[in-house]
């Protein structure tokens, strides 16, 4: 059966690290890759940018590639966007069987027991794991997923969930804080995100951007 991804996240905005993991994912899994914005995601403060232009940046980023599209479920639900929630609607849809996996980064990973019943999560579906700088997969760190390591993608396939798989790809040291942060001070940016996200935050005046001189908003 084929294995379906999910990769949440507030992508607030998108930028060329999140969009290079989706690809990797996409490509080594041969799966296909559900970007999926967070309305108000757990455990960090608001978002500079509005639910939907970060879905419409999403939109944008994923536009004309195979494989890759957005799910909107988390901006259509009330209250925090917990992800064991999201998990157990999407099995409500697709059934016990369907293999699922969900798309962290490895920050993200090491946080996992903080997670709403994270233990469920494994229940639900596999963590397809992305390295990142500044945050080492050390077998101590990850202790709580013991056992359920697997370098088979196959493995990924052969159960709907419960496994841990890591993504090897090149390391992308782009974040979201550093992209506000740059825009903020009103220095270069936009070589972090993808060319089509930079002109929708500048006609959008986003994250306090300051324009163009001379050119039309
Ligand atoms: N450069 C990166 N390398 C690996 N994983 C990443 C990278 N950037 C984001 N991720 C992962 O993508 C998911 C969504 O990330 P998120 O939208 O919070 O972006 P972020 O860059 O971490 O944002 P911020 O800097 O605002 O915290 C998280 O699981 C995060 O770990
Ligand atoms: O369910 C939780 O308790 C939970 C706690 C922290 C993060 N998450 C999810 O993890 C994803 C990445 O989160 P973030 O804050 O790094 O964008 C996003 O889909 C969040 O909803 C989920």
């Amino acid at each position: 059966m084929g294995l379906l991804v999910f990769y949440g996240g507030t992508f607030d905005p998108i930028h060329d690290g999140h969009l290079a993991i989706a690809r990797a994912a996409r490509d080594t899994l041969r799966a296909q890759v559900r970007l999926m914005p967070a309305a108000d995601p757990p455990h960090r403060a608001l978002p500079g940018a509005s639910a939907e232009h970060r879905a419409r940046m999403l939109d944008l980023a994923v536009a004309g590639e195979d494989e890759l599209m957005v799910d909107r479920r988390e901006l259509r639900r009330e209250g925090r966007s917990y992800t064991v929630e999201t998990l157990r609607e999407v099995r409500a849809e697709v059934g016990p069987e369907q293999p699922l996996a969900l798309l962290v980064g490895a920050d993200s990973f090491l946080d996992l027991p903080k997670w709403k019943e994270w233990q469920a999560l494994f229940d639900l579906a596999h963590f397809v794991v992305a390295e990142r700088p500044g945050s080492p997969l050390e077998a101590g760190r990850i202790a709580f997923a013991a056992g359920r390591e697997t370098a088979e993608v196959e493995a990924l396939r052969q159960a709907p969930a419960g496994r841990v798989f890591r993504l090897n790809q090149p390391l992308h040291a782009e974040s979201a804080s550093q992209v506000r942060s740059l825009i903020a001070a009103g220095e270069p940016w936009r070589e972090y995100v993808p060319a089509a996200v930079a002109g929708y935050i500048e006609r959008h005046g986003l994250y306090g951007v300051r324009a163009l001189r001379g050119a039309s908003v």
